[in-house]
């Protein structure tokens, strides 16, 4: 634990902040990974180039153009568990078997779902620049959603919030819990 985590008295994690797009990973993923030391990874680098042309196309991936990307996800998460470094992935994990693909091999991870209702994200979505998402996928990523269900190791928060109040709620979680 370094300085600042012990500062703030959080030991490490390591989280899959999910959701559909325009939720908030980045937002929320970077402002923890900043505030507790931790590591951070955007999933979205770690798409392979087709994934990527094939959304900003506007078409929407399937679960075999999903899969290196998972597996990509899930190595990163693999290697700071055994560095023993908390870290902080985006990644939508739209499905529960994408969840449980991403844990794999017993891995601790706990996944954060930010919640924000559909006209909330289209509104974000057609404001957000340079990003290859276009929002016209949005109603395919709303379908595809799986919400977690009570037995996954999920923390639930809305994405409704200004970012600040939903950052501190999850560390004052983080605190309370450890
Ligand atoms: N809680 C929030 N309230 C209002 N706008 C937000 C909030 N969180 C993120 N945004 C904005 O919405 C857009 C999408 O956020 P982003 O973090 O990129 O989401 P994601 O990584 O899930 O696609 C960005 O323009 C971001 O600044
Ligand atoms: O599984 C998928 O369909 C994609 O990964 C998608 O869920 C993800 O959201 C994109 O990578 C867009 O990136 P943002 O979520 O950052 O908008």
């Amino acid at each position: 634990m370094d300085a600042q985590t012990a500062h703030i008295g959080v030991r490490p994690r390591y989280l899959v902040i999910m959701g559909v797009s325009g939720t908030g990973k980045t937002t929320i993923a970077s402002g923890l990974a900043t505030r507790l030391g931790w590591r951070f990874q955007e999933g979205d680098a770690l798409h392979p180039p087709a994934n990527v042309e094939k959304m900003s196309a506007g078409q929407p991936l399937t679960d075999t153009d999903r899969a290196p990307w998972l597996a990509l996800c899930h190595e990163w998460l693999r290697a700071q568990v055994e560095a023993e470094q908390g870290a902080v992935l985006t990644c939508s994990a739209l499905k529960r078997a994408y969840r449980e693909q991403l844990a794999g091999e017993g891995l601790p991870i706990e996944f954060v779902h930010i919640d924000t209702s559909a006209d909330a994200l289209a509104e974000r979505l057609k404001r957000r620049e340079g990003h290859f998402m276009p929002a016209s996928l949005l109603p395919s990523q709303l379908a595809t959603l799986e919400v977690p269900g009570d037995d996954e190791p999920v923390i639930r928060v809305s994405g409704e919030k200004h970012p600040d109040l939903v950052l501190e709620e999850l560390i004052r979680h983080f605190q309370a819990e450890d």
